[in-house]
């Protein structure tokens, strides 16, 4: 099977799949996403992480349709488990992720980009969840991770009408961090690495942490988190290093102790 996955590891690391025509979800490319996220979470030097989908016409059009037909009992439940593992994965990589979009972002396409932190769309792209229409759920977080990005009633939209929406309204709802110039998703995801790449690693990894618990917790206990955390920082050689910069008026080199 030819490799899906091309892995850079690095300070900013980076995924680009490559399923041509359009990066579709298949049984392979799970298996090969989870060794690629696997050998980034191994990674010590990793501050940050870009996922993409090569070809510029889609990001990811889903799961691959085509391996419907041969859902049934053992090669389901396989499909099952090993699509939301890797789904789970990619959400609690620890360091901060970018989906860089270009093209189409669609039912388990979309999905992936909903588990990462950040995402950029270039402007002729299309997001969307359009899974009711084949008779099937959004059924890797569709349903659990939009609406708390863009709130209930727009969730709905997106599930039960299935429409895409363009790059601008993802951007306008919420949905997207930035959007970039047709071609340009990938420069535009690697400025926002590059910037996330100078901040302290730890209390980087941290903050992720604490802000993606926060939507389970009550405040009492997130403050009660966020407390030990900023304990937990304070005292580190990032801090130290952190305060020495600020009153040098030079930018700071964090060595992740
Ligand atoms: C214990 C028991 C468990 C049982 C269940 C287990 C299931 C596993 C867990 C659930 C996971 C769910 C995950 C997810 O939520 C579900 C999905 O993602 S469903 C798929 C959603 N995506 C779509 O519906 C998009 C479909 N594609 C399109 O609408 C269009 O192709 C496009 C992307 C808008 C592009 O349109 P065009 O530019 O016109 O290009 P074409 O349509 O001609 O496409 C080119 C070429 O690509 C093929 N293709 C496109 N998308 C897919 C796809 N998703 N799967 C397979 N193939 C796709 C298309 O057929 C063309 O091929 P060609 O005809 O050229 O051979």
């Amino acid at each position: 099977m030819s490799d899906l996955m091309r892995v850079e590891l690095g300070e900013r690391c980076e995924i680009v799949w490559d399923n041509p025509p359009m990066n579709v979800v298949s049984r392979e490319f799970t298996a090969q996403l989870r060794d690629a996220l696997a050998r980034v979470s191994n990674h010590r030097g990793a501050r940050v992480l870009i996922v993409t989908g090569a070809g510029g016409r889609a990001f990811c059009a889903g799961s691959d349709i085509a391996e419907f037909e041969g859902l049934r009992g053992r090669v389901a439940e396989d499909k099952l488990l090993l699509e939301k593992l890797v789904y789970r994965q990619l959400a609690k990589v620890a360091v901060p992720t970018i989906a860089a979009i270009e093209g189409h972002a669609l039912g388990g396409g979309l999905e992936l980009a909903l588990c990462c932190d950040l995402r950029v769309a270039s402007e002729q792209s299309k997001l969307g969840l359009p899974e009711l229409r084949l008779g099937v759920l959004p059924g890797s977080g569709g349903t659990q991770r939009l609406a708390r990005l863009v709130g209930l009633a727009r969730a709905k939209e997106f599930v039960l009408l299935g429409e895409p929406v363009t790059a601008h309204r993802a951007l306008e709802i919420g949905l997207l961090t930035r959007v970039a110039p047709k071609g340009g998703a990938l420069d535009a995801a690697r400025g926002l690495a590059d910037i996330v790449a100078t901040r302290g690693p730890l209390a980087t990894r941290l903050a992720k942490r604490l802000l993606d618990e926060s939507v389970d917790r009550t405040l009492e206990e997130g403050m009660a988190l966020e407390l030990d955390a900023s304990e937990a920082v304070f005292g580190t050689e990032d801090m130290l290093e952190g305060a020495r910069a600020f009153a040098q008026k030079r930018d700071p080199i964090f060595t992740d102790r």
